[in-house]
């Protein structure tokens, strides 16, 4: 294929890079008839490996079983006998008897995920407690549930069941509980033992999101508490990825033993681009043509990219270059963008299947690294960059750059292809690109805003927090920045000389949000305005709610102006909301005024979840209608240091750290020259941009936190 190498480079075998220390050893698979010569395992078709449903299920309990379809479940049942954990599945339910705390390597497809917390279950040693399951992302804590549940023959919400922000499938019945790391992080804070589970799984360590990064302290202190409570059941700790430096993990669990279980399903053929590409966009569109040439039908492509614009408008222009006549003779394209923003139920139609003489292209952000597996995909597309947030404590500002994956990352989305058939896999840069990649990310807590986790960890009863057991310490000016933020909304105060959660940080680390904006929620009924600020706050949680299709800007503009607010960005998104309510939620009025409908949507799904938190934290709700002021009032007593003030030469300098700063030209207020601005978040990229921004009365800021402001020497 032009452009790439030929012949392709071959990896016969992943997980090279692994680093075993002296505790690892490795389960073999045993060599069966269907063992290939590469090192692959193909699946196998001996049907002596045909369990009975009673097998399956363990044989016990009154489970919604449904039966519909025996060949389905007997395909189930061979396709979870063909993986390459399966004839280690005795082996290793000995070890995980064994030992309170054990990591398991394992290629990507090689059944960890979907079957080990079976095994638990089928051995019967969930009888005390259940499996909770963490996965980085909500996508894959669905998706594999749903696997799972199928598998096992039971409704999903039923034995197996999932826990994500804003949406739950579970019931008291639930053994095998699927989550994002965040909600049981969320769990520890009502339950810091989290009692109610034998056994945490943390899946996708390699990771490190800064969520799994603080569970790992959580539950390595939870162990301790069980063990030296008398009548408590232990609770068993299992780290999987397929990649990670395992020295580093072990010795941070006591030395804990590692098992790698060898061997991948299906092999992945790989092909490096024979020359650097700057346009990894243009590499990856092209890619995308040249395999829907030559594929046979159904076979699907899934193509990694970076963010949300950037893949609305490659699937815009997949779908226009699809309709050119010399592709009449391949299958109809199905193109779908998969990324953090979109609603569930949208992120969820990638795994549909096909209709005949269809192909489906999804372009994805790294969303869909991980974990999962997505029916059809037989070639991945990896642009090798994806984009990361990296926050400065100095300057206070997040850098959001494109930037390189690691190598680790590139291996997983590899992992995507060759999941149910042989796949390949297209990377768009060389092999030498590959070679100085970092072979792990950055773990997120090393480059992250540290406030929420750190109230957190105080609502969940940590008493030092700079002594907080982290696998990676943060940086002491990143906790030192985290604290004096939390002290300044008033979410932690000093006490015989330490800090302690106030009753209005106990609030704030209830709401799923960074605790700036929790403490705007709790201002809402001083000001009159909780159900605005609800609404603008739900806005900022979505992705953009505005639609900008390229060469239509100008029309995007002129459609949206009965909305943009002279007081700034955030009373537009109020009026955009309150329109789109009383507009009865219509996509149509959406598309009309340029308005993104499926993001509308989720930030509505947002402020139904925010409504109950505040219900559950006695928060009153009342609108003060028209009166838009004091909105913002109330907006500035979360984000007041956010505030830039004009330069006699123009320029904004932000008034906590003096950073030169710009107006976002997206912004309402761009092109005015207001002497105080209010913004959300700076953003780096190139310049510094403020993003979303209010005007803001100096007088106000005094109010809200007068000695902050006196030292700032604001003129009022
Ligand atoms: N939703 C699904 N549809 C079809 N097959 C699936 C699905 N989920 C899992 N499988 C099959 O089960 C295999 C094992 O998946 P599993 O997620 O358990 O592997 P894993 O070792 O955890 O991989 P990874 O490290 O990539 O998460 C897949 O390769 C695929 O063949």
């Amino acid at each position: 294929m032009a452009g790439f190498q030929e012949p392709p480079v071959k990896k016969a075998k992943i997980g090279n890079n692994v680093n075993l220390n002296a505790n690892s050893s490795h389960i073999p698979v045993q060599p069966g008839p269907s063992h290939s010569t590469n090192g692959h395992v193909k699946a196998r078709q001996d049907n002596s490996h045909y369990g009975t449903l009673k097998h399956i299920n363990g044989g016990r309990g009154p489970m919604q079983k449904t039966f519909r379809d025996t060949d389905n479940l007997r395909s189930l049942l061979t396709q979870r006998h063909a993986l390459p954990i399966f004839p280690v599945r005795n082996e290793l339910l000995q070890e995980l008897k064994k030992h309170q705390t054990l990591i398991i390597l394992g290629e990507t497809g090689s059944g960890k995920t979907t079957q080990i917390p079976q095994y638990i279950h089928e051995e019967r040693l969930d009888r005390k407690g259940g499996v909770c399951i963490t996965q980085p992302r909500r996508v894959a804590a669905i998706s594999i549930a749903k696997r799972v549940a199928e598998e096992m023959n039971t409704n999903l919400g039923g034995l197996v069941g999932y826990s994500v922000r804003f949406e739950e499938a579970v019931s008291p019945a639930t053994k095998l509980k699927y989550v994002t790391d965040g909600m049981l992080l969320r769990e520890a804070i009502s339950d810091p033992t989290l009692s109610r589970y034998s056994w945490v799984v943390l899946d996708e360590a390699h990771e490190r999101t800064i969520n799994t990064d603080v569970l790992f302290g959580i539950l390595k202190d939870a162990q301790k508490t069980r063990k030296s409570t008398p009548g408590q059941d232990p609770l068993r700790l299992i780290i999987m990825s397929a990649t990670m430096d395992v020295d580093h993990f072990s010795s941070y669990f006591a030395n804990c033993p590692v098992r790698y279980v060898e061997g991948r399903q299906y092999p992945i053929e790989m092909f490096y681009a024979k020359k650097q590409e700057d346009d990894y966009v243009m590499t990856a569109m092209t890619t995308v043509f040249q395999i829907h040439q030559k594929a046979p039908q159904q076979h699907d492509i899934l193509v990694f990219l970076t963010g949300q614009e950037e893949i609305d408008s490659a699937v815009a222009n997949i779908r226009q270059i699809a309709k050119d006549d010399s592709l009449a003779e391949c299958p109809r394209l199905k193109v779908l963008p998969l990324y953090a923003a979109l609603p569930a139920h949208q992120q969820l139609d990638v795994f549909r299947p096909t209709a005949p003489g269809e192909r489906k292209v999804i372009i994805s952000t790294n969303i869909a690294e991980t974990s999962i597996t997505i029916p059809g995909i037989r070639y991945v597309v990896d642009s090798g960059r994806a984009k990361v947030r990296t926050y400065h404590p100095g300057s206070g500002f997040d850098a959001l750059r494109v930037k390189k994956i690691s190598q680790a990352q590139a291996w997983q989305r590899m992992g995507r292809a060759g999941r149910e058939a042989p796949g390949n896999c297209y990377r768009g840069y060389t092999r030498q690109e590959f070679d100085a990649m970092d072979v792990n990310p950055t773990p997120e807590i090393l480059r992250s805003n540290l406030a929420s986790v750190i109230l957190q960890l105080l609502a969940m009863g940590v008493k030092n927090v700079l002594t907080f057991d982290f696998i990676d310490k943060p940086s002491a000016a990143h906790i030192e920045a985290a604290m004096a933020q939390l002290t300044s909304l008033g979410a932690v105060a000093v006490q015989a000389e330490s800090l302690v959660l106030t009753e209005a940080g106990g609030k704030m680390a209830q709401f799923p949000l960074e605790p700036r904006y929790a403490k705007a929620i709790l201002s809402g009924p001083e000001y009159g305005c909780t159900d605005e600020v609800l609404s603008i706050i739900s806005a900022l949680s979505s992705e953009s709610i505005f639609n900008n299709p390229s060469g239509r800007k100008d029309a995007a503009v002129n459609a949206r102006r009965k909305f943009t607010s002279v007081e700034g960005d955030h009373i537009t998104l109020l009026k955009v909301i309150r329109a789109f309510k009383a507009a009865k939620k219509n996509k149509m009025w959406c598309h009309e005024n340029f308005l993104n409908f499926r993001n509308l949507t989720y930030a509505l799904e947002v402020r139904k979840q925010l409504v109950q938190v505040c219900q559950r934290c006695g928060v009153t709700i009342t609108s003060c209608q028209q009166n838009t002021d004091s909105v913002r009032r109330c907006l500035a007593t979360g984000l007041y240091t956010n505030v830039a003030e004009l330069q006699l030469d123009g320029k904004y300098l932000t008034l906590d750290t003096k950073q030169e700063a710009v107006l976002h030209p997206s912004s309402a207020l761009w092109g005015g020259k207001p002497a105080y601005v209010l913004f959300t978040e700076l953003v780096h990229t190139g310049k510094t941009y403020m993003h979303l921004n209010s005007i803001v009365d100096p007088q106000w800021l005094y109010e809200i936190a007068p000695d902050y402001f006196r030292k700032k020497h604001i003129k009022t």
